[in-house]
């Protein structure tokens, strides 16, 4: 397919994203500590099909492999995340040796295939241990994940230079403390705003820790889904739940984060249930960073709902739009729009796209092959638009396409692939689709061009 359309600048770098509990298995072995993810998938109903992390694509095991078609493929980056219980079984304290070793063994592998690691600390499976001490409600547990991070960097950073703290902290918030879906599974409003402060406020010690350990010249982050959020109608109703959504999901991480303060909009509308917050707080959450990572899929068309007890609004699914397996509807330029507002609005060093991609339904050909066409347009469409943001002078520095395999899909299992690589997962085969033979070649265009 040409790529002049797709030619990015020489330090621009392509890779691909993936998360511990998502691809790793090896869940209780070599002494890993449990994480609140082991223990959600055994309660009942909680994941589609009882589908757990048990084995996921045995990413543990498998490494060494998948590396090798990492560098086949030309990643310039492999976004990975750390499983704290594996390194940390009861979250603090003693460490699982084995566990550290398989970790330092994995850097040091993509490091002999050149390919730059890209870290996330937390991506979700918080140790059990701490959640049985109130988890992210407790505010020890945001020290825990600083001295977590710092030894993390104490031993990785002299071949890690990219260092993200949370992925997605408003997942940990609402999914898995208001709507319940997600691990730990809570119902509760004000536990949900406590948790967004106490992430933050782990985010910034983090940080701290991190760059007082941490070797010259590291970069330190954090990865937010932001979307771009648009009302259903032209209703002011719609406007002000388009706008509490943007403002719950994006700026109740980004304004503290960048401009020390919660947006005054969303403490207002909380009201009692909104968290104590002190100055000496803001000022550690609002730590300097160095780069911020966007997970950004599809754009958000909010409508009022005074149902919704938490936010007052619902998603509306325009019919007229195509849609992923997700039930996302796909809208390529909401990378542009989200990394436009975040240039006008935030004072970002640098800026990573750190997932994008699309699940859709795929299955492997009688040629052996997947012919997973709907996969290559949407990257490719995405693509572009990153690349519209770069021609305008918006500092994007590297795109990740969410994911380097089909895995483990949260709530729901292993019913979505999103991977350029497709994993048969009673054999743990790797096929790697048509999309990721395309997304291959244009790494290859790109760096022919360096
Ligand atoms: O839903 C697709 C992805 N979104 N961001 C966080 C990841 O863990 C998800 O798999």
């Amino acid at each position: 397919m040409e790529f002049k359309s797709l030619k990015f600048p020489k330090e621009f770098i392509f890779g691909a994203s993936t998360a511990a509990y998502q691809i790793e298995g090896g869940a209780y072995e070599d002494g890993k500590g449990l994480s609140i993810w082991d223990t959600f998938c055994k309660q009942p109903g909680r994941i589609l099909n009882g589908d757990t992390g048990d084995e996921a694509c045995d990413f543990y095991h498998r490494y060494k492999d998948d590396i090798k078609i990492m560098k086949e493929m030309g990643l310039d980056s492999f976004r990975f995340s750390i499983s704290w219980p594996r390194v940390f079984p009861e979250g603090t304290g003693k460490v699982n040796q084995k566990g550290l070793d398989f970790y330092n063994s994995l850097v040091d592998e993509l490091r002999a295939a050149s390919i730059e690691p890209y870290l996330t600390l937390n991506h979700w499976d918080m140790p059990q241990s701490l959640q049985d001490q109130g988890g992210w409600l407790n505010k020890d547990t945001a020290k825990h994940f600083a001295d977590y991070s710092r030894f993390m960097c104490e031993n990785l950073s002299d071949r890690v230079k990219f260092w993200t703290t949370h992925n997605e902290p408003h997942c940990v918030a609402s999914a898995g403390h208001v709507a319940g879906i997600f691990a730990p599974g809570h119902k509760d409003i004000k536990e949900g705003l406590q948790v967004t402060h106490n992430l933050n406020l782990a985010h910034g010690l983090a940080v701290q820790a991190m760059r007082q350990s941490g070797s010259a010249g590291n970069k330190y982050g954090i990865v937010l889904a932001v979307f771009p959020y648009y009302p259903a109608t032209a209703s002011i109703h719609d406007h002000r739940a388009a706008q509490r959504w943007d403002g719950y999901f994006s700026r109740c991480f980004l304004d503290p984060i960048f401009k020390g303060s919660y947006p005054e909009d969303m403490v207002e509308y909380f009201g009692d249930k909104f968290p104590e917050v002190t100055e000496q707080e803001l000022s550690v959450i609002s730590e300097p960073i160095d780069m911020l990572g966007i997970n950004c899929y599809f754009r958000r068309i909010i409508e009022n709902d005074p149902k919704n007890a938490f936010i007052g609004g619902r998603e509306f699914k325009p019919r007229d739009a195509a849609y992923t397996q997700m039930d996302w509807p796909i809208y390529p330029e909401c990378l542009f729009e989200v990394l436009s507002m975040l240039d006008k609005d935030y004072d970002i060093p640098e800026l990573y796209i750190i997932e994008n991609g699309a699940a859709f339904h795929d299955e492997v050909s009688p040629d052996g092959k997947v012919h997973d066409a709907r996969r290559t347009r949407y990257l490719h469409a995405h693509i572009e638009q990153a690349k519209r943001a770069v021609e305008q002078g918006i500092n994007l520095k590297g795109y990740f396409v969410w994911s380097f395999l089909d895995n483990f899909e949260w709530a729901l299992g292993y019913s979505r692939r999103f991977g350029i690589v497709y994993v048969d997962y009673p054999t743990q085969k790797r096929i790697v689709k048509d999309s990721g033979k395309w997304y291959s070649e244009l790494l290859r265009y790109n760096q022919s061009l360096r």
